[in-house]
């Protein structure tokens, strides 16, 4: 929170009317959010149907690297969730929200086609979002607003904070947190 703050009063200062421009240069931010839909890809789960029988050349076998067999009507669905905690590519501290990570080294870089393919929160290829820009623009906008609005948001006194992995979260097409995000707010820094 305290960075965020820091970027929004070095990008605003007292202006409070935001742009576009003015969200695209907020790399903290940006960060905030990559590493957000990271953890919490809003559709965690997805599918593809094979229109005609093909090959997929990993994947199977007991050590997962055998080809496997995908019969035409076949529908092969993956988790975009799972796939976005591997430590593989995000590191050994893949279950930490540490939008920092964004600005280093990660395995999942090493190789493009992981690099293209190992984060897919608006998945990607021809049906990839079409609300991507859109989306992550108002998003971008809706936080920056509400810390210029209430400087002050903070955990309620005895609220527990819920480790990564473990809050009860409510999966359908969509993910979302099942008990909801409670949080105290004011006009007051502290
Ligand atoms: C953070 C916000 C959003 C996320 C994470 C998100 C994610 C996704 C994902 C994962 C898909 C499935 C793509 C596929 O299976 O290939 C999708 C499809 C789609 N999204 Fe979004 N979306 C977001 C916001 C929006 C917004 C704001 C709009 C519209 C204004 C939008 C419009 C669409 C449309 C039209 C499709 C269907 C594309 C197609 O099937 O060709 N999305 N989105």
């Amino acid at each position: 929170m305290d960075k965020l703050r820091s970027e929004i009063a070095c990008i605003f200062d007292s202006r409070v009317e935001i742009t576009r421009s003015d969200l695209r240069k907020m790399n903290y931010l940006q960060n905030v959010l990559k590493e957000t839909l990271r953890l919490y890809p809003s559709v965690p789960v997805n599918s593809r149907t094979a229109l005609k029988t093909t090959v997929l050349p990993v994947g199977g076998g007991p050590d997962l690297k055998s080809p496997v067999f995908v019969p035409r009507g076949a529908s092969v669905a993956y988790s975009v969730y799972s796939m976005h905690r591997r430590p593989d590519f995000y590191g050994m501290d893949a279950e930490l929200f540490r939008p920092e990570r964004w600005e280093e080294h990660m395995p999942l870089n090493d190789d493009p086609t992981n690099a293209k393919w190992g984060y897919l929160p608006f998945n990607g290829g021809p049906r990839t979002c079409l609300g991507m820009d859109f989306g992550l623009t108002e998003a971008a906008y809706t936080i920056v607003h509400l810390i210029q609005r209430f400087p002050g948001i903070r955990l309620p006194p005895g609220e527990k904070v819920e480790l990564i992995g473990v809050e009860k979260q409510t999966m359908t097409l969509v993910v979302s947190i099942t008990e909801g995000c409670k949080v105290e707010v004011s006009r007051d820094q502290k």
